[in-house]
């Protein structure tokens, strides 16, 4: 008997989570693109994405990239842009891959529109090498041991890739936005602040690593205001153009 009534217990207690669950299913449908077509043109996916939202989702664990984002973006999007900071998993794969992979698991758990970001840093005497991996060399040899990774190589030369990812509703159809800037790998110099900037790199055509810009310089000139801008354009485009055809 006593058994009877802690499965009765039991049963009613997971009929309420499941309504919960149910609960919360709906009102994340309602305010998401689940029961959009698939066959719906991107455009008006974007377009119906700002008539029923107005807020997107950026997933990262890193505030300093955060920050960044937030002041590269700055003022006149079209859309508010909130924040989770949940870390993503560090995936394996090309930057595009990563970052969709990354994308996807973001939307499973957000359940609203979201983007996420991953950077890579490429060394071309190393195949494209730490590349998506960099956050982990940096743990563990940190920008010296980056730099002497290429002792032996005349050829110094990198490229720091900002892959921004953004998903609506359909995980098949990530969106991705890429930004590069092209540089060198040196000895590391400019202060480490605070953990961010670390990188031993100075983009082509200046004579600072990051660390040694201020960040309005480098926000002009990083990948990360690359991929920002590519993404600027693909919503004001698709807002614009559904309007423009409108109009007429
Ligand atoms: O000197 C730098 N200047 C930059 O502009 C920059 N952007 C990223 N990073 C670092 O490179 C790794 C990327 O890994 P990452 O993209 O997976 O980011 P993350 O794990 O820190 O956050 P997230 O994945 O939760 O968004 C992490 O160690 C970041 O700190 C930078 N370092
Ligand atoms: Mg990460």
């Amino acid at each position: 008997m006593k058994n009877l009534f802690k499965l009765l217990a039991f049963s009613s207690r997971k009929v309420k989570a499941q309504t919960a669950v149910r609960r919360s299913d709906q009102r994340s449908i309602s305010t998401t693109f689940t029961s959009l077509r698939k066959d719906q043109p991107e455009e008006d996916v974007v377009l119906e994405m700002s008539q029923q939202h107005s807020e997107i989702v950026f997933v990262t664990g890193n505030k300093y990239k955060l920050r960044e984002f937030t002041q590269i973006l700055g003022e006149g999007f079209p859309y508010k842009i909130t924040h989770q900071g949940i870390d993503l998993p560090e995936y394996q794969g090309e930057p595009d891959e990563v970052s969709r992979l990354k994308c996807k698991l973001a939307y499973e758990i957000i359940k609203r529109p979201v983007i996420v970001e991953d950077t890579c840093l490429c060394f071309n005497a190393l195949g494209g090498l730490p590349g998506p991996y960099v956050k982990h060399f940096l743990e563990k040899v940190g920008p010296d041991g980056l730099f002497k990774m290429l002792h032996g190589f005349d050829d110094h030369s990198a490229v720091a890739i900002a892959s921004i990812a953004y998903c609506n509703g359909n995980v098949d159809k990530i969106k991705i936005f890429q930004g590069m800037t092209f540089g060198t790998i040196v000895n590391p110099r400019g202060g480490q602040r605070l953990g961010w900037n670390v990188w031993p790199f100075i983009p082509d055509g200046c004579d600072k690593t990051f660390a040694e810009m201020s960040p309005d310089a480098k926000n002009e000139i990083s990948h990360r205001k690359r991929a920002v801008e590519v993404m600027r354009k693909y919503f004001l485009e698709s807002i614009g153009h559904k309007s423009l055809s409108g109009a007429c």
